[in-house]
């Protein structure tokens, strides 16, 4: 049949479909998790000035040449340099100035003796710390090597090197940086909003009570936590009743703020599939969506299309908890991370070998390719494939033992018996 799609075609045509959203510039906070979309160059050393890494005194060290416990120098304390310091006193020969951790380093000065290497200004033993009094002189007991303590101006970045490339992902680090750069605003693309809505009649709200053949909408929740998790905002919808006018109007008005939509529900061939019956044949300004068949296991009937005006992509994913879960981590997620800007080989989740374990044949359906739910081990030593057990069944209405799963275990469209022992490709759910 022509119009059944494998998995991996679906996931083609959709990834086709998909252009990175415009940059933007945002304030710091606001670019976590994004991609930075330039490369920043450094606009002033870091550090911006030469300063001291010890809480001690500035010295010149041709002062203290052979200073020891027995014989140590004595310097005449000139000031103090705090960090902060505007005015900086002139360090000159048998002088030395109390400074403090990041305080610049005054001129003069080519060297800082913690001050532990000292009285402490207070002409007695070895001091351990520079909260008493500064004396008119301190003994150095030890001298350091010419710029020892001392972070040189641009020894972290230097002035005009790029400090970041395009592309990188601003973690908290990286957003550190570009404070330390002075950067208030960075060029990146934004998180995708993501509006997510469950149709059903039959569905009530978590938290409300259900009448006779209701039950609650799992999904909505589900799939808007995973579109946080895929990097993006989620805005999550209530359930829309099945009613296709209702459907279309929801959507229309959701478009405006959207850059990704994610229905779940109304794609099969049942009386009140709504989705498909309020999408397929859309006025053309609205947009197109196409509903096909995967020969994959759960998942079969998928919806995607482009909408509105800024043609946003639309997944109209099926209804059943774990065939939509599966579905979203499929072809949602890695739509989801290439508007973000991430690049092709990054888009889906890590994959790895695992060896089955189970008490006997695992069946699969001829020419589906199926994703099992599955706990997966990694190798004990590091390398080899990892082990993996199903957990639960295969059927796409079990949500206990997809909460319980931290992988999916891909059995291929040809294996209709999948044998212990045998090893198979593991998605890895974070
Ligand atoms: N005659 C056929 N029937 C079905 C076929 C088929 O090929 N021929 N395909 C089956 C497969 S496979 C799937 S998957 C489902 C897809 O159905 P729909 O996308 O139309 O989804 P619904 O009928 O609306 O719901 C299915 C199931 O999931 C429950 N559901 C729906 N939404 C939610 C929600 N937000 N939270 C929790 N649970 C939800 C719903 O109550 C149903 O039990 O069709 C098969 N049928
Ligand atoms: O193929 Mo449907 O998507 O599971 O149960």
């Amino acid at each position: 049949m022509t119009d059944i799609w494998s998995v991996d075609e679906h996931l083609a045509d959709v990834l086709t479909a998909i252009r990175p959203l415009e940059p933007i510039e945002l304030p710091l906070l606001d670019a976590q998790g994004c991609l930075l979309t330039e490369d920043v160059t450094v606009p002033t050393a870091l550090p911006p000035f030469d300063n001291s890494s010890m809480d001690g005194y500035a010295v010149r060290v041709a002062d203290l040449d052979g200073a020891c416990d027995d014989y140590p120098a004595v310097l005449t304390v000139i000031g103090e340099v705090a960090a902060g310091s505007g005015t900086l006193p002139q360090v000159r020969p048998g002088q030395a100035a109390r400074i403090m951790t990041g305080a610049p380093l005054p001129p003069g000065a080519d060297a800082v003796v913690p001050v532990e290497w000292t009285d402490g200004g207070a002409g007695g033993g070895p001091a351990v710390d520079m909260t008493g009094p500064a004396g008119p002189e301190v003994r150095v007991h030890r001298a350091p090597a010419r710029g020892q303590f001392v972070r040189p101006r641009g020894s972290d970045a230097a002035l005009g090197t790029v400090a970041l490339t395009a592309g990188t992902r601003l973690g908290p680090p990286q957003l550190g940086l570009l404070a330390a750069l002075g950067r208030g605003t960075v060029p990146v693309r934004p998180r995708p909003r993501v509006v997510v809505l469950s149709t059903g009649s039959e569905l009530v709200p978590p938290g409300a009570s259900l009448g006779p053949g209701q039950i609650h909408d799992s999904n909505s929740f589900m799939l808007a936590a995973a579109a946080r998790d895929a990097g993006g905002f989620a805005h999550r919808v209530a359930a829309v009743a099945d009613d296709p006018g209702t459907l279309r109007a929801t959507l229309e008005d959701q478009l405006a703020s959207a850059d990704l939509l994610v229905t779940s529900g109304g794609v099969s061939v049942g009386a009140y599939d709504v989705v498909k019956e309020a999408l397929t044949d859309l006025d053309p300004e609205l947009g197109t969506v196409a509903f096909r068949r995967l020969a994959m296991q759960p998942g079969k009937p998928q919806g995607f299309g482009l909408l509105g005006r800024a043609r946003a992509p639309l997944f109209a994913l099926p209804g059943n908890p774990v065939s939509a879960y599966v579905s979203f981590e499929l072809f949602v997620r890695p739509a989801l991370r290439a508007l973000a800007g991430h690049p092709a080989d990054a888009l889906g989740r890590p994959r790895a070998t695992a060896r089955l374990v189970a008490d006997a044949p695992l069946r699969s359906p001829e020419g589906r390719r199926q994703y099992l739910r599955g706990a997966y081990e990694p190798p004990a030593d590091g390398t080899g494939p990892g082990t993996v057990r199903p957990v639960g069944r295969a059927d796409s209405h079990l949500v206990a033992a997809l909460a319980r799963a931290d992988a999916l275990i891909e059995i291929p469209e040809q294996v209709t018996e999948a044998a212990p022992g045998g090893e198979f490709a593991v998605v890895l759910l974070g």
